[in-house]
């Protein structure tokens, strides 16, 4: 009689929703569960990881989304485990709201949105009160103002790009811009070097930039005191980029405009002039699933084969399918590793068949490929001694 080998399904956590699209992509291999039991790997957007305890078999997490200021970055590298996220693929999303809202609060849209539900026959014609009440309202158009973008990448440089395009001048800032997103940019974009600039010049700000040490709160009394007294804010990054207190003193004090974020608190939502929208920069359909598309991929890949796409914590590395089996040890950038991990591996008379090696600042990753299959006692020791390196964070075996 013929016997059926069922392979166990790998798990695969969700700690939010994510598009079936990219569900889609992990096929019958793999099941999704909310569960953490036998995990190894997490999807997940915004959901808060600080505090989650990482399930014991984690291999990967991939965040469908660019922030990754919810995943516990350090203590992942730590296990060797890769963080992924998905750059540029909810750029159009964020850039498109991020002008609607521009246009929409310079125009004073919401203000005149939020009187119009007011109204009521009970005081006359409605056509009659809106005539009479519309000059309230009388907004500001932005062709020929002032837009500075703080942080070039995928989203700030597609807003730059567009707001030129609708007759703004755009001034850039950015110390670290990527050359690929330079390429991107139009060179009608002023770039500055130093941000007071940006504060002194523009009619409107727009923040694009990562949350991290350097960032939290940077938009701070002493920041606003160099901008003009009617400028509207736009924060579609992170909420903790602005300094409440400040924000809410410099809002009060009309010095500045007003306040528009994707990101509002118990704070924002008492403070005058704040525009508060529900966290939508990234919910759009394509948006939703172009990140769960490729986060699904990323994270498939490097469960199946040790490729490393678009990762916060590895190198990238690109491999081709293995044969037999591969090792992949995340280690220390430290001189001597991959000789080491060759001996061990030829000591137990294994051929190779290829390897390499890759770092990004003080960690590398290293790959081996084996011209045979070895069983499985033999990869136990394998590993285990590969785990005695001095330096060694991780070791996985393929195939
Ligand atoms: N509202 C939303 O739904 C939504 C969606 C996507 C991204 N985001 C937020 O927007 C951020 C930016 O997204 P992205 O896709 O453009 O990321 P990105 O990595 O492509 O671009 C970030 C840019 O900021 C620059 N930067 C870093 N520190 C800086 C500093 N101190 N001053 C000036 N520039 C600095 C980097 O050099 C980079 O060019 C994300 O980190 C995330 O927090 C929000
Ligand atoms: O950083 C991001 O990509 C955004 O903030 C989107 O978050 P979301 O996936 O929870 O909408």
């Amino acid at each position: 009689m013929e016997m059926t080998v069922v392979e166990k399904q790998k798990t695969i956590q969700v700690l939010n929703p994510i598009s079936q699209k990219g569900l889609d992509y992990l096929g019958e291999d793999y099941q999704v569960s909310e569960d953490a039991q036998g995990a190894e790997g997490i999807l997940v957007r915004s959901y808060n990881m600080h505090q989650f305890p990482l399930p014991e078999n984690l291999k990967a997490i991939a965040r469908a989304g660019a922030g990754v200021n919810n995943i516990p970055i350090e203590e992942c590298t730590s296990k060797g485990i890769p963080v992924f996220n998905t750059p540029g693929a909810n750029a159009n999303a964020v850039k498109e709201l991020v002008l609607t809202t521009l246009i929409a609060s310079s125009r004073q849209l919401f203000d005149g949105i939020e009187w119009a539900k007011t109204l009521s026959p009970n005081n006359g014609p409605i056509p009659k009160q809106v005539e009479s009440g519309k000059k309230q309202f009388v907004g500001k158009e932005i062709r020929g103002k002032t837009l500075g973008v703080i942080g070039l990448g995928a989203i700030g440089a597609k807003v730059a790009n567009d707001a030129l395009e609708l007759g703004m001048n755009v001034v850039g800032f950015d110390p670290f811009v990527s050359v690929d997103m330079a390429w991107e940019l139009s060179r009608s974009v002023r770039r500055v070097y130093d941000i007071e600039t940006l504060y002194q010049d523009a009619d409107y700000i727009t923040l694009h930039v990562p949350l991290n040490d350097k960032t939290r709160t940077m938009l701070n009394k002493d920041a606003f005191q160099f901008m003009k007294s009617d400028v509207h804010i736009l924060n579609f990054s992170r909420g903790e980029l602005v300094h409440n207190s400040d924000l809410k003193e410099a809002l009060e004090m009309e010095n500045i405009g007003k306040y528009i974020t994707d990101f509002p608190n118990e704070d924002v939502l008492t403070m005058k002039n704040a525009i508060p929208i529900p966290h939508l920069g990234a919910s759009s359909q394509e948006s939703e699933e172009n990140c769960a598309i490729m986060a699904t991929q990323q994270l498939k890949d490097y469960i199946e084969t040790g490729s490393v796409k678009n990762s916060v914590n590895f190198p990238d590395v690109t491999l081709s399918p293995f044969r037999h089996m591969r090792i992949t040890a995340f280690h220390n950038n430290v001189p001597n590793m991959l000789s080491q991990l060759t001996q061990i591996v030829s000591k137990f008379g294994i051929n190779i068949s290829e390897m390499m090696n890759r770092n990004k600042e003080n960690v590398a990753y290293s790959v081996i490929d084996f011209e045979s299959s070895v069983d499985s006692s033999i990869q136990e020791q394998i590993e285990s001694e590969m785990m005695k390196v001095n330096g060694m964070i991780s070791v996985r075996i393929l195939g």
